[in-house]
């Protein structure tokens, strides 16, 4: 139950209700969807199982408030977002509150996530009253066998209904990293969200709601991913897709039909260390890059590539700090919490024994209890093993021996993802080379992977996406080109 008397309106007895057509509803359907948390594994909450009718109506107010919104001069647009914003950091312990429960993300994470979703919102209505109110002005006479006698003038308009699908790991910042940008262009959105996270994304949207946001603008239907999730993005009535997730995203990708697609799919982060790295620097980040939130972030350092000569000395001191790892309850903030579900944890176990059967070597005793899987270095990684592959989202990390920089490079080209690397090194020129060689989105220099600022562009390139993130490219992204051409009846040429 929700500990704030603000969002009673939010819960009918003991399950949340969905929000559509500006009014917080109970499902036809009679069904809900369990919420299980993943420390205690028991019941947390539970949801409505939204039907195909009660989709196809938000659909047809997102529809219809669209087209109204779009008609909203762009200031008091983002005068909206920033009231929302407001309400949003207002909240945030609630919020929090649901997060911890719901996806286990430790306590002090929990409200950074909100508080960063706030944010996000206030500079995405501000950047969009920067780049919304600009356009382009072309003359026809810069084209071979023109006169100046047409004058173009291009401005951005909205695409319509954006269908936003977060996934389980921030379910309120991937959520309004969705939201904003489509609404401040002058969008309506409808949210699916992630079934582990979805308490936390309503009372998200509650706080739109609170906003004053017109009715049908936005929508959050929930239901399982796996039931409504086909339809939904098959839906005629989406004009746009903002997906971050697995690769879901890429069936999506071959199913969906002629819409924008933005795709924030899977990451294999390598870690890329030369000699001459500063070795504390490297090993704070690794435990930051690949144990923050349990390794349970795209972004997340997911293997090491260390040249064999300084190799010995970083996993002492990699080591030395995850024995230091706090495990336990994400109430107690504690470092590593239980993973998401247990066929994660399942998952994560079967890459611990396939390392094991071949041979890796085990830097901390593995251990689990339930959701909870105790931080775990696995050194002397091969190519053979899955876990240099695959992605663990668990508190996992393999490190890999490598002899020259080409072998690094090498297998962080040859992973089927490629969202974020980094490396470390002191010689800036290396790392320039080193980061123009690497076929990912993105390349820290001496710093782990991360997504934020929310304003940089994110992008992953091969299995990691479909076009870019961030504040700005969202914005662009969920807006097409519209241009207006003036004939003049004869050329006219200025200053003659
Ligand atoms: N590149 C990036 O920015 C990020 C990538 N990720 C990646 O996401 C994965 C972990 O997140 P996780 O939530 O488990 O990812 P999933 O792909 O399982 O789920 C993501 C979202 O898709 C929904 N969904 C499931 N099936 C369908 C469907 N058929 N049609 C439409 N939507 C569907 C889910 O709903 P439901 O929960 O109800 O199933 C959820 O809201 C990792 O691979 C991680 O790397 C995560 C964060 C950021
Ligand atoms: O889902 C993720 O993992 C996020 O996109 C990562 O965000 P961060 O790098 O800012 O933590």
């Amino acid at each position: 139950m929700s500990s704030s008397s603000e969002f009673d309106d939010i819960i009918d007895k003991d399950v949340y209700k969905y929000y559509a057509d500006g009014e917080w509803k109970v499902s036809a359907s009679g069904k809900f969807v369990p919420i299980i948390n993943p420390s205690t594994r028991q019941l947390q909450y539970k949801v409505q199982a939204c039907t195909q009718e009660e989709v196809n109506k938000a659909l047809e107010s997102a529809k219809a408030a669209q087209k109204l919104w779009a008609k909203v001069p762009l200031w008091k647009r983002a005068e909206a977002l920033h009231k929302a914003a407001a309400l949003l950091k207002q909240y945030k312990d609630p919020i929090a509150q649901c997060l911890v429960k719901e996806v286990a993300k430790p306590a002090k994470d929990a409200v950074t996530e909100v508080v960063r979703s706030g944010d996000l919102i206030s500079y995405c209505a501000e950047e969009g009253v920067r780049i919304l109110s600009e356009g382009k002005f072309l003359v026809s006479d810069s084209f071979p066998g023109n006169e100046r006698n047409k004058l173009c003038l291009a401005s951005k308009i909205p695409l319509g209904v954006v269908l936003a699908i977060p996934p389980f790991n921030y379910p309120v910042n991937l959520a309004v990293s969705k939201i904003a940008p489509a609404l401040i262009a002058g969008n309506s959105v409808v949210l699916k969200p992630p079934t582990q996270g979805a308490v936390s994304g309503l009372h998200m949207v509650h706080c739109f709601h609170l906003a004053g946001f017109p009715k049908g603008l936005i929508s959050c239907i929930t239901g399982k991913g796996s039931e409504i999730g086909d339809f939904l993005t098959m839906h005629p009535g989406v004009n746009c897709i903002s997906f971050t997730g697995g690769d879901t995203g890429i069936a999506i990708s071959k199913k969906a039909g002629m819409v924008p697609l933005q795709m924030e799919l899977g990451g294999k982060d390598a870690c890329i260390v030369l000699e001459d790295a500063d070795l504390e620097l490297v090993a704070a980040n690794i435990i930051k890059g690949g144990f923050s939130y349990s390794g349970q972030r795209c972004t997340a350092i997911k293997v090491v590539l260390v040249m064999e000569s300084v190799a010995d000395a970083l996993v002492e001191k990699v080591v030395a700090k995850v024995n230091k790892l706090k495990v336990g309850a994400p109430e107690d903030d504690c470092d590593i919490t239980a993973v998401v579900s247990e066929s994660s944890a399942k998952f994560i176990e079967g890459l611990v024994m396939d390392a094991k059967e071949k041979g890796a070597t085990f830097c901390q005793e593995y251990k689990r209890e339930g959701n909870l899987i105790w931080p775990l270095l696995l050194d002397h990684v091969r190519p053979d093993m899955r876990i240099a592959w695959e992605e663990p989202f668990g508190p996992v990390l393999p490190v890999i021996r490598i002899n020259s920089v080409e072998e690094g490079i090498h297998h962080c080209n040859a992973s089927n993802f490629a969202l974020q690397g980094c490396v470390f090194t002191k010689d800036i020129n290396k790392a320039m080379m080193i980061s123009d060689a690497m076929e990912t989105g993105t390349v820290q220099i001496n710093s782990a992977p991360a997504r934020g600022p929310d304003h940089f562009p994110f992008q992953g390139l091969r299995d990691s996406g479909i076009g870019s993130q961030g504040i700005t490219n969202s914005i662009n992204m969920m807006t097409k080109v519209k241009t207006t051409v003036i004939n003049l009846p004869s050329p006219s040429y200025t200053m003659g």
